[in-house]
């Protein structure tokens, strides 16, 4: 396939927390930086804003390339195609120096899938070591790694998050939880509504896809690309968010879904995300922290062999500073 067909879905995901040192978090903002510093920002990563909505607790982007997400303390960067996220690292540091009255990093994530094509990424984002070094020079630390492959595809993933030496009390922490599925190999009639050709716009797409029962209540900026593809951002009145993201085109389909909405048990909304996208086969990431009401689920995931007609292939759980981990790969039976 030429490479100007070729499309990579899989996105770089970003996440970075700010505190301050003396330990009060309520005297710092991330929103407090002006809107054209974060598409300053967003130029430095190869990607732009096609579309805003935010509340009293979140401000969400849709990206040409995916979405950013900002809250008080937390900033979420998640881009696909051939975008160039760590690039923009420095510039945001600075800013939140000047604007947001937080000096202190706090936390930081940065992860992803394996490519498809990763020879037609930049430099950097060739090879998960590279972005490492990379990550290390600019927060002056050695970050954990975390490296999961599946023991049947050759699907993996990677994480690299940052371990700073100083520690937050539990006390000071807000209950977090981040649930991720990342889907290839989609079935094709469903990644059709994701055209153009079929639907007449995102809120058709959104509807007739079953989107929009996923998580219902939230309040939702979706959008349909030309001739295809999909994206959309939901967010809640307490800051809660979930994001979708499609590349319908069948040689090289994925979808991502993304949210911190806390469940009891993830069960039932991990298997409508499966039944709505129909993927050969999936990528399940689960983080907790101590105060998390989801903190139960990576017991739950990890007996979790079996969902409707997917089977896991693996499963593995692993603590990093505030967080514990789960990361599961399923494909359909039989494959
Ligand atoms: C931005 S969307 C969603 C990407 C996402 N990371 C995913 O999960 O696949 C990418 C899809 O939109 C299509 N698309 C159409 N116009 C685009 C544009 N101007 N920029 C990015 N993608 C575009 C791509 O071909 C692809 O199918």
């Amino acid at each position: 396939m030429a490479a100007d067909d070729f499309f990579e879905g899989a996105e770089k995901l970003l996440e970075i927390w700010f505190g301050h040192q003396d330990g009060k978090v309520e005297n710092g903002d991330l929103r407090k930086i002006p809107r054209e510093k974060y598409e300053n920002l967003l130029k430095a990563a190869c990607c732009e804003v096609i579309s805003y909505t935010s509340n009293d607790e979140i401000d969400a982007y849709v990206l040409s390339e995916s979405s950013m997400f900002v809250t008080k303390r937390r900033f979420i960067l998640k881009t696909c195609g051939t975008t160039t996220p760590i690039e923009c690292i420095k510039l945001f540091l600075l800013y939140v120096n000047e604007f947001t009255g937080f000096d202190e990093v706090e936390d930081v994530f940065y992860s992803r899938k394996n490519f498809e094509r990763p020879e037609l990424q930049k430099d950097t984002y060739r090879n998960f070591k590279l972005e490492i070094q990379t990550l290390d020079i600019i927060f002056k630390g050695t970050g954990v790694v975390r490296c999961m492959c599946s023991s049947k595809t050759n699907d993996s993933w990677y994480l690299y998050a940052l371990q700073p030496v100083k520690c937050f009390s539990n006390e000071k922490q807000s209950p977090d939880q981040t649930l991720e599925v990342l889907m290839t190999q989609l079935d094709p009639n469903i990644m059709q509504i994701f055209t153009k050709e079929q639907s007449a716009n995102a809120i058709q797409a959104t509807q007739n896809s079953g989107i929009s029962e996923l998580l219902p209540n939230m309040k939702i900026d979706d959008f349909l690309f030309d001739p295809c593809g999909y994206s959309m951002n939901g967010i809640g009145n307490e800051g809660q968010y979930m994001t979708i993201h499609i590349t319908p085109q069948q040689e090289f389909s994925y979808v991502s879904f993304e949210t911190n909405v806390p469940q009891s048990s993830y069960k039932e909304l991990i298997s409508k995300v499966l039944k709505t996208f129909q993927p050969e086969k999936c990528v399940l990431t689960l983080f907790t922290n101590e105060k998390s009401p989801s903190k139960a689920n990576h017991k739950e995931l990890k007996y979790l062999t079996q969902l409707g007609e997917w089977q896991q292939d693996t499963n593995k759980t692993c603590s990093l500073k505030n967080h514990d981990l789960t990361v599961s790969f399923y494909s359909k039976y039989p494959s």
